[in-house]
Formats: C-alpha cells, sequence, structure tokens
C-alpha cells in the first residue's frame, strides 16, 4: 500500500467536522461495543501509548483515539462510548451511532464478550443494520474458556454474513486474526453479507416505500434500510440529514471512496 495521506481522502471531510484529525492515515477505524467488553483493553492493546482523548464538538462524551500500523497500512483507532443500543437515547449512544454512520469509517470493530454472547448480539445486528464493513471482535475468551463455555466463532461468522475472531484483548491472543480481517474488510477486499434483520410484512412495506423515496432523495445511498427505519422511528437526526442534504453529500464522498479502493486493490494486484 502506498503512503497515501487520509487528509486528501474523502473521509477527511466528514471526519474534520467531528473534531479528527486524519492526517498521516491510510484508514479509520472504529470500536463500537457493550460497556466493559474490552474496548479499552484492545484499543491500549493495539495503539499502546500513542492515544489521545478528547470530547466530542458541543459533547461531555470522552473520545479516545490513537493510531497503529498493520502490514503497512496507517490506521486511525477511534474507541466509541459503550453503549447497549445506537438508537440515539443518550449522549453515548448518538456519540457512537453518529460517527458509525455519518463518519463513514473504512471498518468497525464490534467487541462483543464471549461470556454474554446473546446479549451482545442485539448491539451487532444494529451495528449490521448501518454498515457491512463490520468484524466482530469475540473477547474475554480466557474467561469463556475458564468457566468452560465454548464459542463457535465459525458459525457465528456464517450467520452473521461477516468475521468473526476470538480474542483475548489483556494478552494480545487473536488479534492478529484480528488485524488480517480488519484488513480485509476495511480494503473491501472481503465482502460480507450482514444478517438483517426483518419485520412484520406491513413493517416491511412501509420501510420499502419509504425506502424508495430515501432513494430518490439520496441516489446511491449505502443504508437507506437503516435510514428508513430510523425515520419510521421518528429519529429527528435521520430526519434532518435528509432534510438539509447531508445524506447527498455522503453517497458521492463514498461512490470516490469505492473508486479509491478499487484502485488501490488494482495497484496491490500489479505489484
Ligand atoms: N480476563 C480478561 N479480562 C479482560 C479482557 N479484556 C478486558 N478485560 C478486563 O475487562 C474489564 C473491562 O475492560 P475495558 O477495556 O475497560 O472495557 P470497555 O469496553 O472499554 O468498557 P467501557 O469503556 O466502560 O465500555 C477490565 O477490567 C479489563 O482488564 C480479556 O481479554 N480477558
Ligand atoms: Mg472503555
Amino acid at each position: 500500500m502506498s503512503g497515501h495521506d487520509c487528509e486528501a481522502c474523502p473521509v477527511a471531510s466528514e471526519l474534520a467536522p467531528m473534531g479528527m484529525q486524519v492526517g498521516g492515515v491510510d484508514r479509520v477505524i472504529a470500536l463500537a461495543g457493550n460497556p466493559n467488553t474490552g474496548k479499552s483493553t484492545l484499543f491500549n492493546a493495539l495503539t499502546g501509548l500513542r492515544q489521545h482523548t478528547g470530547n466530542w464538538p458541543g459533547k461531555t462524551v470522552t473520545r479516545a483515539e490513537g493510531g497503529f500500523a498493520y502490514d503497512k497500512v496507517r490506521y486511525k483507532i477511534v474507541d466509541l462510548p459503550g453503549t447497549y443500543s445506537l438508537l440515539s437515547a443518550s449522549q453515548d449512544e448518538e456519540v457512537a451511532r453518529d460517527f458509525i454512520l455519518f463518519g463513514q469509517p473504512h471498518a468497525v470493530i464490534v467487541v462483543t464478550d464471549a461470556s454474554a454472547l446473546e446479549r451482545n448480539l442485539n448491539l451487532v445486528l444494529q451495528v449490521l443494520e448501518i454498515t457491512d464493513r463490520v468484524v466482530v471482535a469475540v473477547n474475554l475468551m480466557d474467561e469463556a474458556r475458564r468457566k468452560g463455555l465454548d464459542v463457535d466463532t465459525r458459525s457465528l461468522a456464517r450467520d452473521l454474513g461477516v468475521p468473526v475472531i476470538p480474542i483475548v484483548a489483556r494478552t494480545g491472543e487473536g488479534l492478529h486474526a484480528l488485524l488480517t480481517a480488519v484488513d480485509g474488510v476495511s480494503s473491501g477486499a472481503v465482502q460480507t453479507a450482514p444478517l438483517r434483520v426483518t419485520g412484520t410484512p406491513e413493517f416491511e412495506h412501509a420501510v420499502r416505500e419509504l425506502m424508495t423515496h430515501i432513494e430518490a432523495a439520496a441516489p446511491g445511498v449505502p443504508n437507506s434500510r437503516w435510514l428508513a427505519i430510523r425515520l419510521l422511528d421518528g429519529d429527528a437526526r435521520v430526519e434532518e440529514a435528509l432534510r438539509t442534504g447531508e445524506l447527498t453529500r455522503l453517497v458521492s464522498r463514498q461512490q470516490q471512496q469505492d473508486v479509491r479502493f478499487s484502485k488501490q486493490i488494482a495497484l496491490q494486484g500489479a505489484q
């Protein structure tokens, strides 16, 4: 991979207003997950001491961001607040949701607790509704093993349609496999097929109708289904993004980014 500077890449213009500095990095990734699943431990394991904290603009929620390089790719990693949902019921949830949706990170690692997977999957599914660039890290595998729990990450990966990697963030076990998956998903080389939850026929009908309107208003929008569901729920932030044209601007940037990825992959293939 070349020493591409993300200052000039499309994602930079979305991240700058969020107070992010993206100079000198190739890709931006985010860590999401329920509280206490080991996100910060993983963040520290990946970044060492190269981390900064600050507040989200206008919000009191603390943000930690840092950098690391893996396989010659320079990553910026953002540790999102721990949340049980992304429905913007609290500032933490809004920050995490807005970053995943509007910050458009190249990949989101959802950190889960191996001993409480079922409960953690709720958030995984919500993230999958927004983006297909997801890697699930099943953390605290040491604790699960101690409790005699067997986690079938292969079946889970097949069912969720995204890579699922067992790790022990505290000791670094599984981090190479995790970063290999992150590389594949964030470069676009690995295409995921995320599981999406469906509702009653009436609900699906309403969603489809709204999707048509959203896609007409913002052609090529990558997550019109999620946006439609949020609109049905009366989500003011999504409504505003549609009304102000913010979504349309995001779509054109996303398309430029996809072209950039294709070029990168072609270049890598030619080397
Ligand atoms: N045994 C074990 N403990 C871990 C592992 N990863 C994290 N922990 C511990 O789990 C606790 C929570 O870890 P954090 O990294 O603070 O979790 P978090 O997701 O950042 O928590 P919030 O920021 O509150 O959402 C800490 O006591 C960690 O030391 C692991 O792989 N194994
Ligand atoms: Mg934390």
